[in-house]
């Protein structure tokens, strides 16, 4: 599998979002995040790590451009603080913070290469949190404000908008597991935040199309094929409530099915959903973003009140424990684009953790990462050879960076950082990816 095989025009990138990399949280005005507050509440992130520094990517981010120009990558996908362009969320504008991603968009331009920008990953500004947060219907509003103002000010360069980027860890993770911010253990908040979320989208798709001339806009989920432990029709049953849980809850509103009933009957608790919200939120999208991991593998289980219970498969695992399961990709996009017939499809984030290491050569060489992209990369083309709309990949990540409730420990970057000296240092998987991207350039 060589990049040649791919179509010409085929979007090879690397993702990264801004709570991970950037730092500088108290710098030119930024107010705080829901990401300052929780990272900063003791025992919530490993070792109590958070993103006041990060990659420095704030200060640093032309010699991060560069990495990328040297990776050889066509576009960047990169995500706008929220609480850096609007402190307390709503109202008062923050010209410094608009001035760093007009600097970090010019400067990618310059370079040749195409900023993607996903308008929310993670970081609500606290005080929309302190006021609801997603349970309250005021944050979609909110974030639709927040989209126009930024749209506004980047639009005339920045063509490719991801709304938001997986839902539903901000849902679930945030209001209901409660390991990712705000932290909360409610389930009713959780599926009203997972309807506010997608109304926000909805709000947002719209906003972005007044602002943007020719506009490519889509939202990024972060979705798994979920398979029964056995034939079992009790796990198999399990397997379809997984999948109602992780995808359809997202794809069947997003593509005009509304809410999945047997999720609705299961959960027996409904949406806040008002008037016209469904229609809102099927705004059609040019495309749609994916980012993939791995499977789940599930068995029937009591435990309320998705009854189902994950079930640890597989020979090999990533540092997350993930299952490298690429054949789950496959299936996944051979599924979205029978079932959900979007448009497009991108694979916003791919790549995997593992315990890099700095050798005595100086080099990092994490080649169970280029084998985990070289196996994912080939079942991408299988699929797009079968009819996927697949039209790009962006690798996670350019950098090792702040893995949320992980913290720094777990390293998904091409390029390795030694935090307290903030050197970068292509690993392995970079130069592997960097010979890949290299292959099919024509010489002149
Ligand atoms: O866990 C790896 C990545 N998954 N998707 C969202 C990103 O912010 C994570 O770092």
């Amino acid at each position: 599998m060589k990049r040649s095989d791919f179509p010409a025009n085929f979007i090879w990138g690397t993702a990264t979002s801004a709570y991970q990399i950037e730092g500088a949280v108290s710098e030119d005005g930024r107010g705080p995040s829901i990401w300052d507050t929780f990272s900063h509440t003791p025992g919530k992130t490993k070792g109590g790590d958070h993103g006041d520094v990060a990659c420095d990517h704030y200060h640093r981010y032309p010699e991060d451009i560069a990495l990328m120009k040297e990776l050889g990558v066509n576009a960047y996908r990169f995500s706008v603080a929220w609480p850096r362009i609007l402190p307390e969320g709503r109202g008062r504008v923050n010209p410094r913070g608009l001035d760093f991603y007009n600097r970090l968009v010019d400067a990618l331009l310059e370079q040749g290469i195409t900023p993607w920008a996903t308008l929310y990953h993670w970081d609500l500004p606290q005080s929309l949190e302190d006021q609801g947060g997603w349970p309250s219907r005021e944050t979609a509003y909110a974030f639709a404000e927040y989209a126009d103002l930024v749209t506004r000010h980047l639009g005339d360069r920045v063509k490719h908008w991801i709304t938001l980027n997986e839902p539903w860890c901000s849902a679930y993770l945030g209001y209901h597991a409660g390991i990712h911010a705000p932290g909360q253990q409610n389930f009713k908040h959780s599926i009203w935040a997972s309807h506010h979320l997608l109304l926000a989208h909805g709000l947002a798709v719209p906003v972005i199309r007044r602002n943007v001339t020719g506009a490519r806009v889509g939202i990024t989920l972060n979705l798994s094929p979920g398979y029964p432990a056995s034939p079992d029709p009790a796990d198999v049953a399990a397997a379809r409530r997984f999948d109602g849980f992780q995808n359809r809850w997202y794809l069947d509103p997003l593509y005009g099915l509304g809410y999945p009933a047997d999720m609705l009957a299961l959960y027996g608790e409904a949406p806040s959903v008002q008037g016209d919200d469904l229609i809102t939120i099927a705004a059609p999208t040019d495309f749609l973003g994916i980012n993939y991991y791995s499977r789940a593998v599930v068995r029937n289980s009591d435990l309320e009140p998705y009854r189902f219970q994950y079930v640890r498969v597989g020979e090999e695992h990533t540092d997350m424990d993930w299952e490298v399961y690429p054949e789950g990709l496959y299936d996944l996009l051979i599924r979205l684009g029978r079932e959900y017939r979007p448009k497009a499809i991108y694979i916003t984030e791919n790549g995997a953790a593992y315990p890099d290491a700095v050798a005595d050569d100086g080099g990092i060489h994490d080649l169970e990462r280029v084998r985990y992209f070289q196996r994912h990369l080939a079942l991408c083309l299988e699929a797009l050879q079968h009819g996927a709309p697949l039209k790009g990949y962006f690798a996670w990540s350019l950098l090792d960076n702040f893995e949320w409730a992980e913290g720094y420990a777990k390293r998904f970057g091409l390029v390795y950082v030694d935090f307290p000296s903030q050197r970068r240092r292509i690993k392995a998987s970079g130069y592997w990816f960097r010979d890949f991207l290299r292959e099919a350039v024509v010489r002149p």
